[in-house]
C-alpha cells in the first residue's frame, strides 16, 4: 500500500516512521510519502488561505494550491487512489472504515487546517475518484495532521505481516461488534488485587464465556449504540442471559 500525505506541517506526520509503522515501512509493506502543500504556492508569503466568501470567522485554504498539489500527488503513481480528507464536519471513521481502507492499494490525505478546504477541491475530486470526509470523534482539533496519524495506524496495522500476531487485528476491540474486555498479566495479585481465578483456571470454555461476558457488561455500560447496531443473531441465549 502506498499512503501520501499533503500537509503545511510535514513535521506532525514524523511519528509514522516511529515503531510498528516504521517498520513496516521499512520491510516494504508501506509506502509513505508526505508532502509539503505549499511546495505548490507561487507567490512569495506560500499563502495557502484566503478569507471565506460570506464573511465569519477564520481562513479557507485556497482551491487553486490544493488542486495543484493533488493533481501532482495523485499523477506521481498509477495505483488508484482513494482520497481521504479528515473534518469535524466528515462521516464518523470506525474499524470497518479501517478494514475497507487496508484493501487499498493507495490511500492519499488531505490535511486542513483553519476553516477547512474550499468545498470545490472535494466536489472536483469526487468525479475522478473515491473520495471520504471522515472525523474520528465529535471535538475539534486544529488540523487533519492528528487525524491521519490516527486513521494510518488503525489501517496499518491492519496490513498482513505488520502486527508480530494476526490473531490480535482478529481479536480487536469491535471484531465481534464489542468492546474488548478487561485484560490481566503478572503478577497474580497486585496491590491486594487479584487477577480473576477464572483467568488461571485453564478452562478454556470457561475463560471464553467469562471473557464475552465482561465484554457484553463493558459494551452495555459504554456503548450501548455498538449493542443495537449488532445483527438479531448475533447474541446467543447465553448472552441474552447476562
Ligand atoms: O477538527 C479537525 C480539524 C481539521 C481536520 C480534521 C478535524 C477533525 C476533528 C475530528 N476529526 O477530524
Amino acid at each position: 500500500m502506498r499512503i501520501d500525505v499533503v500537509t503545511i506541517f510535514p513535521g506532525y506526520l514524523a511519528p509514522l516512521r516511529e515503531a510498528l509503522l516504521g517498520r513496516a515501512i521499512g520491510s516494504g509493506l508501506l509506502d509513505v510519502a508526505v508532502h509539503d502543500l505549499r511546495d505548490w504556492t507561487h507567490d512569495v508569503h506560500q499563502a495557502v488561505d484566503d478569507s471565506p466568501y460570506g464573511g465569519g470567522p477564520g481562513m479557507v485554504m485556497r482551491p487553486q494550491v490544493w488542486g495543484d498539489a493533488l493533481d501532482a500527488v495523485l499523477a506521481a503513481d498509477e495505483r488508484p487512489a482513494r482520497l481521504v480528507v479528515p473534518t469535524p464536519a466528515g462521516r464518523p471513521f470506525t474499524q470497518a472504515d479501517a478494514h475497507a481502507y487496508a484493501a487499498e492499494e493507495r490511500l492519499v490525505f488531505a490535511c486542513g487546517r483553519y476553516e477547512g478546504i474550499d468545498q470545490r477541491v472535494v466536489d472536483h475530486y469526487a468525479d475522478a475518484l473515491p473520495v471520504d470526509e471522515i472525523s474520528i470523534g465529535d471535538y475539534v482539533l486544529v488540523g487533519g495532521e492528528v487525524a491521519v496519524l490516527v486513521v494510518v495506524e488503525a489501517v496499518a496495522r491492519l496490513l498482513p505481516g505488520v502486527l508480530g500476531n494476526p490473531r490480535s487485528a482478529a481479536e480487536d476491540s469491535f471484531s465481534d461488534g464489542l468492546l474488548e474486555g478487561p485484560s490481566y498479566t503478572r503478577p497474580e495479585v497486585w496491590r491486594d488485587r487479584p487477577v480473576p481465578d477464572v483467568l488461571r483456571s485453564g478452562n478454556h470454555g470457561a475463560i471464553a464465556r467469562w471473557r464475552r461476558d465482561r465484554a457484553l457488561e463493558r459494551t452495555v455500560a459504554r456503548r450501548p449504540d455498538l449493542l443495537a447496531a449488532l445483527p438479531p443473531d448475533a447474541l446467543d441465549k447465553k448472552d441474552r442471559a447476562l
